[in-house]
């Protein structure tokens, strides 16, 4: 499904790689969750799937499609099946909640029916249901700006399974969230990564959410992988090498 073979990226005017000779794949029905410091590359290497950051080196290939050396159009169509979800959700406040779920589809739509709000009898249906999913149903015509983060990125998650992702990416998707409500996150997350048999990527700084949910942790330190296991493998010293 994914898989990064020698891939380097280095910012214009940066010395040193943010990603350096990364070389792993990863399987649908994997919850990978990434752990690093501070600037060890974690968003560099989210962006690198979704096509979004030009490589210095090397190859990313997803759903069987080698993106690194793929047109726009082509691109986007790839990008349509990557679910996204953000720190700060990237929601629009004064649009209610379920027509920031339908902005979901918008990729895969004619511009046309998005610019005037058509959306087919399964789109209403499909949105309901991760509405329900989500439990914010009878949320559903209240302005995002009057819910709580939790609340918000909930909204983020029904978005992006409205989607039919084969594909879920979160980039610190509770870093902005008390430690209860991002626990009900993750537990969203990973529930529907098993009900539609996902592939999920998601940066954490939380250790103990990614050892609870995760399939697999990938450790990033300083651009470089330097632990790539399940939770139940990784050590203390793992841990301390990662942190470090
Ligand atoms: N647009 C950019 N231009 C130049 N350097 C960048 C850019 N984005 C990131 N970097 C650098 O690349 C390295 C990796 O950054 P990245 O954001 O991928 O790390 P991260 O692990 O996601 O960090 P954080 O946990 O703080 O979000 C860092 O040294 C950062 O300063």
């Amino acid at each position: 499904m994914l898989n990064l073979k020698n891939v380097t990226v280095t910012y214009e005017n940066e010395d040193n790689p943010a990603v350096k000779d990364l070389n792993f794949s990863v399987e649908r029905g994997e919850f990978v969750c990434v752990l690093g410091r501070s600037g060890a590359g974690k968003s560099t290497f989210i962006r690198t799937i979704n096509g979004l950051q030009p490589l210095q080196n090397g190859t990313v290939t997803v759903l069987g499609h080698e993106i690194s050396s793929m047109h726009e159009k082509k691109l986007r169509e790839i990008r349509s099946r990557i679910g996204m979800i953000f720190q700060h959700f990237h929601l629009i406040p004064r649009m209610s909640v379920k027509q920031n779920v339908f902005t979901g589809r918008f990729g895969q739509r004619r511009a046309l029916h998005n610019f005037l709000g058509i959306f087919s009898e399964e789109e209403k249906e499909n949105a309901d249901y991760y509405l329900k999913e989500v439990g914010l149903y009878e949320f559903r015509d209240r302005r995002v700006e009057r819910l709580s983060g939790g609340q918000k990125q909930r909204v983020g998650i029904a978005r992006a399974m409205v989607q039919n992702p084969s594909i879920l990416l979160g980039d610190e998707p509770v870093a902005s969230l008390d430690p209860t409500t991002s626990d009900h996150i993750f537990y969203l997350l990973r529930q529907l990564h098993e009900e539609k048999n996902l592939l999920t990527i998601i940066n954490v700084h939380d250790i103990a959410l990614a050892e609870k949910y995760a399939s697999r942790i990938i450790g990033l330190k300083n651009g470089e992988l330097v632990f790539d296991g399940r939770p139940a493998d990784m050590t203390a010293r793992d841990l301390d090498n990662i942190y470090e």
